[in-house]
């Protein structure tokens, strides 16, 4: 055990450290309260002994705020012949137990059984809670939220159809993580899994991608070749971002929805093809639909079910099990051993808006870590988190600056992204995650 001794006391603090030495732990001593909480802020600790009459802050005010940051710290208090009853006090605000000074080593020797025996339940405790975790996971998506499990609820009762399914949620939500457990929980989960980003891929490649080409289509196209619409084959087709798709694209595929068939570029021989249909939008179609940028009748042929997956900022609820479950997950695969996310730290994680959603959450726990020094992440180790309205306090910020320079530039060019882009000196995936950071839409200057 990682055993820290607390006392004002020389003499005390070095016949534990012996002691203790001996039985073969890791042994730190601090001469107060506050070189305690400075060493605890280095470095967890299993186990504390803590007199309670000190200079300073005094051992129940030190118990006080090591159960407040450290909920996993044990603490066992060193109490003087005649104190009892603060003893008794102490272990009501969460001491494990007490020694009364002077003690011989069988009496510590008691309190060590007692320390293994309350390590021994919470392991248990958390072997338990461990258990209930899985049952806050759907196929690797975790959440605990209202919203994330009326979202399971979803996923379950569509994967059996063949409905295509909308998913709408804000970058970094998990779309794509929501598209593969559906298609893992369908009758087609051993077939496979195509995913598309069509904001990402230019139209007349998606084009080709989609449908295939037939041999001398175009310069280059030295051999038949099957679009993504065949290769699925009875799988899953998943296109994100769906609303990027030009007008003709989407008229091209709402007749491959009807027709079962496809026709590839070049070609007049039309094959038939079979997949299930997934997509998904960051933008609002809606919107997109009264400014005449998408077609209403795809829309409604692709939104036969919808699933909105809330923003992170809407269900704080996941913050910690997410966020715990990529330290796990980093931890496997880095030789890093951070462990533990201080509760100060988890404040400021709950507090904070995550425009980049889950992903963004994912990177900064990543960030941390590599930058850490120490087996916990503390409030400090995520310092470069903008707090909410921080950069509304120094006049307009470049970032409010460039999302107006952005939507100027769009509306002078009619929203047309190819050309804007060209304007703004930025290529044209680029704009389209600018555009979803900064939640713009055609029209929303008014709102600015
Ligand atoms: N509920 C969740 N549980 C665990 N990991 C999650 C969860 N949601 C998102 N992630 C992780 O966050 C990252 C982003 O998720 P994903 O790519 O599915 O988001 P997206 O909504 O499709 O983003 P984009 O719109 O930018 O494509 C991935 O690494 C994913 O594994």
């Amino acid at each position: 055990m990682q055993i820290m001794i607390v006392d004002d006391e020389r003499i005390i603090r070095e016949s534990f450290f012996h002691w203790f030495q001996k039985s073969g732990h890791t042994v730190e001593t601090a001469a107060s309260g506050a070189e305690a909480l400075d060493k605890l802020t280095q470095a967890p600790f299993d186990l504390l002994f803590v007199d309670i009459k000190m200079p300073g802050m005094d051992g129940i005010e030190l118990l006080a705020a090591v159960k407040e940051r450290y909920p996993e710290t044990l603490v066992v208090i060193i109490t003087a012949y005649g104190s009892i009853e603060s003893a008794v006090n102490a272990m009501k605000i969460g001491a494990t137990d007490y020694l009364v000074k002077p003690f011989k080593p069988d009496q510590l020797s008691l309190v060590m059984e007692k320390v293994a025996q309350h390590q021994k339940r919470s392991s248990e405790y958390n072997y338990l809670k461990g258990r209930l975790e899985k049952i806050t996971r759907f196929d690797n998506i975790i959440g605990q939220s209202a919203a994330m499990t009326a979202v399971f609820e979803m996923i379950a009762e569509v994967a059996d159809s063949d409905a295509s399914v909308l998913l709408a949620g804000e970058t970094g939500t998990g779309k794509e993580l929501i598209a593969r457990a559906i298609h893992a929980k369908s009758p087609r989960a051993n077939l496979p899994f195509i995913a598309i980003n069509c904001g990402a891929i230019p139209d007349t490649l998606l084009e080709s991608e989609l449908f295939g080409h037939q041999k001398g289509a175009y310069t280059g196209a030295t051999h038949d070749r099957k679009g993504f619409l065949e290769v699925v084959g009875g799988g899953t087709l998943f296109l994100d971002e769906v609303g990027e798709i030009s007008p003709k694209m989407q008229v091209d595929l709402l007749r491959v929805l009807e027709d079962k068939t496809v026709t590839r570029v070049g070609s007049r021989r039309p094959v038939s093809v079979d997949f299930r249909l997934v997509t998904a939008t960051s933008r609002d179609l809606d919107a997109q639909i009264d400014a005449g940028h998408f077609r209403e009748d795809f829309y409604y042929r692709i939104n036969v079910i919808q699933i909105d997956i809330p923003p992170l900022r809407q269900r704080k609820a996941d913050i910690q099990l997410l966020a715990d479950h990529f330290l796990k997950k980093l931890c496997h695969e880095t030789t890093k051993r951070v462990d533990r996310i201080s509760p100060r730290a988890l404040q400021l994680l709950e507090a904070y808006d995550w425009p980049g959603n889950v992903r963004e959450l994912e990177n900064a726990i990543e960030r941390a870590m590599v930058l850490s020094k120490s087996r916990m992440l503390d409030e400090a180790d995520f310092a470069f988190l903008q707090p909410p309205g921080k950069a509304a306090a120094h006049g307009p910020a470049l970032r409010d600056m460039e999302k107006h320079h952005i939507l100027d530039i769009l509306d002078q060019y009619g929203w047309n992204i190819t050309q804007a882009a060209k304007a703004l000196g930025i290529n044209r995936v680029t704009l389209h995650k600018k555009i979803r950071r900064y939640q713009l839409k055609a029209g929303s200057r008014d709102n600015q």
